[in-house]
């Protein structure tokens, strides 16, 4: 059987979200699908992070994946592919479209959105809009939560491996030593262990503070970013990568940059995520653990109605005292204000915060995922145009 190609366009704005997004979709679609994936990424370092075996050189083969630097001198001669994917509306090089132009099977041409819960997102999924220079049709697929959206991704074994790894201590054991963090092995039965992954965020001082007086212990990972900018100075000595500091029953640990398969299986392990942007968020879903949410900020506050639309779908079949806890929380975490009281009610309701995790996961695990969908439409489009 012929592979189709696929070209999978990624341009970096800021931090790891739209490399994040296209590298796990890139992965996931060269192993479990029929097709043959070239990633064309225009800043390799954020993969590097994400993905230690990243070589910083413009062609390389990686999970089978072909992965191209997308330089401003892009090479004329490459050809189309029968896919082609911009993520999260990035141009395509001028001579690429060129060539899409005169293609004799026209390329299926995708724009793949941003995550949203908002209503409006059904609308808007699989519509058609006209590029305004060459005439060529191109589709907007829309990632969501509902069933008349592109759905999340998922890989096909996601929910197996998460349950085998959670169901087995041993390995969670053999994690954290691999990552030299045996202290975490060392913690009592009764340690609240919590990953804290979010931008710089003032929240994060009520946050410690509440910790630090709490009754049973609590151990923090917090990988190398942004908020340690945010908590540090509330520390006696900044934390490096590596250390741990003790604050009453708080421990915190500085821990290093992990790559996207070793924070999947920070997620599963934690009793607790926060997590931010795009996939993390997503991830954290699937560990099907308590997660708190920190959100992408934009302009004019846009993004509480993001994260409200959001709670609105998660919070829909909960029962009304850990909903308005969560969403409280929630709230005031993304707005960097005092958290203390909002998580004390939380805690109170753990179980059943416990309980809602589980069963969301379960709901979105029904749904069809990004990946099936995108291609699914694409055999679909090829069918109907053979
Ligand atoms: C903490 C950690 C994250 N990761 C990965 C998980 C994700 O793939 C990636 C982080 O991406 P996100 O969670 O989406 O958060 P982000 O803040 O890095 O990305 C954001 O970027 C903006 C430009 C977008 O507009 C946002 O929507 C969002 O995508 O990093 C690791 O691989 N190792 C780690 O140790």
């Amino acid at each position: 059987m012929n592979k189709a190609h696929w070209d999978i366009f990624c341009q970096v704005i800021d931090n790891y979200g739209d490399i994040g997004v296209c590298w796990r979709l890139a992965r996931q679609l060269a192993a479990e699908y029929p097709v043959k994936v070239r990633l064309w990424v225009d800043e390799l370092a954020a993969l590097k992070q994400i993905w230690p075996e990243t070589q910083l050189q413009s062609q390389q083969y990686l999970e089978q994946v072909e992965v191209c630097v997308w330089s401003e001198n892009f090479p004329a001669e490459v050809k189309p592919a029968d896919v082609v994917i911009e993520a999260f509306a990035c141009e395509l090089p001028t001579t690429y479209l060129a060539a899409m132009q005169v293609k004799a099977q026209p390329s299926v041409w995708l724009n793949l959105e941003y995550l949203s819960a908002e209503d409006w997102v059904e609308g808007c999924h699989k519509m058609l809009s006209m590029h305004p220079s060459t005439g060529m049709n191109k589709t907007f697929f829309f990632p969501g939560f509902t069933e008349k959206t592109g759905g999340i991704l998922r890989e096909k074994t996601l929910l197996e491996h998460r349950a085998a790894f959670q169901g087995d201590y041993s390995k969670q054991d053999a994690f954290f030593s691999q990552l030299g963090l045996d202290q975490v092995n060392q913690r009592t039965k009764e340690t609240l262990l919590v990953s804290l992954f979010a931008y710089e965020n003032t929240a994060v001082a009520s946050l410690i503070h509440t910790w630090q007086q709490s009754k049973t212990p609590v151990m923090c990972l917090v990988p190398f970013g942004k908020i340690l900018t945010s908590l540090n100075p509330l520390l006696n000595k900044p934390l490096e990568v590596g250390q741990a500091q003790q604050i009453g029953a708080l421990t915190l640990i500085a821990i290093p940059f992990v790559s996207q398969q070793e924070y999947d299986h920070l997620l599963w392990a934690c009793d607790l995520n926060f997590i931010r942007g795009e996939d993390s968020f997503v991830r954290a879903q699937w560990a099907a653990k308590p997660m708190v949410w920190h959100i992408y900020p934009q302009d004019e506050d846009y993004h509480m109605v993001k994260l409200n639309a959001f709670l609105a779908h998660y919070l829909a079949k909960t029962e009304p005292m850990l909903q308005s806890a969560l969403s409280n929380l929630w709230q005031v975490w993304n707005q960097g204000g005092d958290v203390s009281e909002h998580w004390q009610t939380c805690l109170k309701l753990w179980p059943q915060w416990q309980r809602q995790s589980q069963s969301w996961c379960k709901q979105l695990s029904q749904q069809n995922d990004l990946s099936s969908q995108l291609f699914d439409f694409c055999q679909k489009r090829a069918t109907e145009k053979g």
